[in-house]
Parts: structure tokens; sequence; C-alpha cells
């Protein structure tokens, strides 16, 4: 699947989840059609994230969801993964390009509209836009103040590839973020803190559809 049709992505950290293991969440994010996954798994090591990495290959290969690995080509390489997110201080675009080849999916994270262009022009397949709405669950104090749904709106009106919006994104705020113009919506949190991962990213499938709909129709 392109990311155009990424309307609900599931980016892994399992140490925010209530005892539940990265499989059970990523099971449980099939089981409610989420349609792209990333590795991430910060603060593990690379031998750990390879090993889970591969055993998530078997489970997105079988239900047919992306799986991307957050900032390791190596990684993304030794687990035939579909393609690696870069972000402003992780290899260039065009490096990861290079190294995973024309049909990989690299994705890139901006939050103005000059990082866009820059991403776009280097070839990125898709956007990581935020942080939308402000978040603690990336540890750096600039997520922690949202851009704001004018700045997803003003990206995603500058570029030609898809824009996924990140941070702080619930199915409360979700529709939002899809009216103004994202594809997506890409969340840690409200998938893996939850008590049913499966039914947490049901209710964000349905709540991104639905605006999307909305926004096509008018
Ligand atoms: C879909 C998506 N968007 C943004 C990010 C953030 O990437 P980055 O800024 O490199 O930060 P880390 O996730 O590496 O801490 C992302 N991972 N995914
Ligand atoms: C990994 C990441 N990147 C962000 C960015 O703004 O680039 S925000 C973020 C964390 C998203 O987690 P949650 O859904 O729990 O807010
Ligand atoms: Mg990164």
């Amino acid at each position: 699947m392109a990311p155009t049709n990424w309307g609900t992505y599931l980016v892994t950290q399992a140490s925010i989840s209530e005892g539940q293991s990265t499989l059970e969440i990523v099971r449980g994010a099939i089981d409610g059609g989420v349609d792209a996954v990333q590795l991430r798994e910060k603060g593990e090591s690379a031998r750990s994230r390879y090993e889970l990495g591969l055993e998530l290959r078997e489970l997105t290969a079988e239900a047919g969801v992306d799986l991307l690995v957050n900032d390791r080509v190596d990684i993304a390489q030794a687990i035939d993964a579909d393609g690696v997110h870069v972000g402003q201080s992780d290899l260039p675009v065009p490096v990861a390009r290079e190294l995973l080849g024309p049909e990989a999916v690299v994705g890139c994270s901006t939050s103005t509209v000059a990082e866009a262009r820059r991403a776009e022009a280097d070839g990125a397949d898709y956007l990581g836009v935020g942080s939308v709405y402000g978040t603690t669950s990336k540890d750096v104090p600039e997520a922690e103040d949202g851009i704001g749904l004018e700045r997803i709106a003003e990206i995603a009106e500058t570029v030609s590839i898809p824009v996924v919006g990140i941070g702080g994104i619930t199915a409360d705020n979700a529709g939002p973020v899809a009216e103004a113009g994202a594809v997506g919506v890409a969340v840690i949190s409200e998938i893996t803190a939850a008590d049913d991962p499966a039914a947490a990213t049901a209710d964000l499938v349905e709540t991104v559809e639905t605006a999307k709909d909305l926004e096509h129709r008018e």
C-alpha cells in the first residue's frame, strides 16, 4: 500500500505501554485496521530491534500492512522492511534512498514549510509533520508545543507528497488533522497505552476515514 492511503499509522514504543509487548500491540493494531507500522523502540539495542523487526515483518507481511523502520537504514535492510523514516538529525533522505533503492518508502519528519519543501525535493515519499498538538512521547522539548492545524494545512497545500500528522493525536482530535489536509495520522500512545489496542485503532481508523470523506465531499 502506498503512503497516500495510510490513514492510521502506528509508531511503536513499548516502554509507554501498560505492560503489553510490541508484538501484542501490533497484533491488536492490525486487527483494528492499521495501515502502516513503524518500528521505533528508542533506547533498545540494534540487536533487539532487529529481532523484533523480523517478527514484525512476518506479522505485517501476512496482513498486507506496510512496515517502516525508524532512523536505521541498516535494520530496514536486514529485516526487509518496506522503508525507513528519517528525521532532521538522521541520515539525509537522498542517502537513505541511495542505500535502499527506488522501490523503498522513505519518510521524513518536518515541522516547517521550508523543511517540507526540502524533503520533497530530496525525494521523500511522505512527510511526518508534527508535533501537531504537542506530546511528551518524543523526548525533546520542541515536541511539547504543538505546531497547530494551520501549519499542517500550509504544508499539505505546499507539497504534493502525502502528509501524515503526528504528536498528541487521539481519536477525539484526529478528525481535524485529516480535514486540514493530512492523509492520515501517526500515533504512539493512543494505541500503545490503550487497554484494547485493536479497539483504539478501529476508533482512529473510523475517525480519519469519516473526516477524509467529509473533506472530499466539500
Ligand atoms: C511518522 C513519523 N513522523 C515523525 C517522526 C519523528 O522522527 P524524528 O524527528 O527523527 O524523531 P524520532 O522518532 O527518531 O525520535 C517519526 N518517527 N515518525
Ligand atoms: C515520534 C514522534 N515524532 C513527533 C514529531 O513531532 O516529529 S511527535 C512523536 C511522538 C508521537 O507520540 P504520541 O502519539 O504519543 O503523541
Ligand atoms: Mg529519527
